[in-house]
């Protein structure tokens, strides 16, 4: 059996390269892309996380207007600051690095970010148009398995997709995705009852459940395709990649896998949003 190391860096180049030609001509038209993130408290992971979107920005000149919030902040002064970004024409694109310190209302802060820059797809809306498939800007670790897939020519129609993770930014967007392209989904969560069974039945396993090295080996259908959207302390993905890449045919790994890729679909949508301010959905 032929067996593919699922390469996110190189299907992530490929996004960024692409992006160069169209931010040298928004600047040509005197417009500069430009992404705010902000992020609230001190959690060593996020930081991590938004330095990287801010540094990948700079890359290939997309400004990036760095917010960063004391712990302390209140939902208030959070919805306010974005507000404020909504109102800015200079800001393309809004994200707001999740999660949140526990006191904030994460969602009601997500739900204030104008559709039309919610380049991060963390929106209602943005789910809602997701699911309906016209939306612009699907949430960016959904987005991004999307482009692996296609890169590697995984076929998608017709095939048996299981979802490990129902969260509102990541499981949830994702089967609708691969709904949308025709697979047959089954999303699992914490009370699916013969977890292991169910995935055994996949011909595409997208592991989205935030806990390390969840999705074990003997789980994995021969020849089914391994998404691993885990982002777990330590770089370590949801699945445990050495027993799982034995049944597998095609395997993101961590690091290296699906991260990279949600970072230059969130420079895509920015670039996209520069473009199309209005946000008309193509219908
Ligand atoms: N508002 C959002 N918050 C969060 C999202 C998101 O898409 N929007 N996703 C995750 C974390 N995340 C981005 O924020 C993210 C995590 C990991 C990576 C990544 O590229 N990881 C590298 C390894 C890290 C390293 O080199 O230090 C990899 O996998 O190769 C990108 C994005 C939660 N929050």
């Amino acid at each position: 059996m032929e067996k593919i190391i699922l390469d996110g860096k190189l299907v992530a180049k490929k996004i960024t390269d692409s992006l160069k030609e169209r931010v040298t001509n928004l600047k040509s038209k005197g417009i500069t892309p430009c992404l705010a993130t902000i992020l609230v408290g001190n959690d060593p992971s996020s930081e991590t996380y938004v330095k990287m979107k801010g540094n990948a920005c700079g890359r290939i000149g997309i400004q990036s207007l760095r917010i960063h919030l004391p712990k302390e902040t209140e939902t208030k002064e959070l919805l306010e600051t974005i507000e404020k970004l909504n109102l800015d024409p200079s800001v393309h694109g809004i994200l707001l690095q999740h999660p949140v310190p526990s006191h904030i209302d994460e969602r009601k802060a997500f739900e204030t970010i104008d559709i039309k820059k919610d380049v991060d797809g963390v929106t209602s809306t943005g789910y809602g148009q997701t699911a309906f498939g016209f939306g612009t800007y699907p949430s960016c670790t959904p987005a991004a398995i999307m482009e692996i897939i296609k890169h590697y020519n995984i076929h998608i129609d017709g095939k048996h997709a299981v979802v490990i993770g129902r969260s509102p930014i990541l499981g949830k967007p994702v089967s609708a995705l691969l709904l949308n392209e025709n697979a047959t989904v089954t999303t699992c969560h914490s009370h699916t009852t013969n977890l292991p069974e169910i995935v055994k039945q996949a011909d595409i396993v997208v592991a989205a459940v935030g806990k390390p090295n969840f999705i074990q080996g003997d789980w994995i259908k021969k020849g089914a395709a391994v998404l691993d959207a885990g982002y777990n302390k330590g770089n370590i993905g949801d699945v445990d990649y050495e027993a799982c890449y034995e049944n597998a045919s095609a395997i993101t790994p961590v690091p290296g896998g699906v991260g990279p890729v949600t970072i230059s679909m969130l420079l895509k949508h920015t670039v996209d949003a520069a473009e199309n301010p209005m946000n008309i959905p193509s219908l």
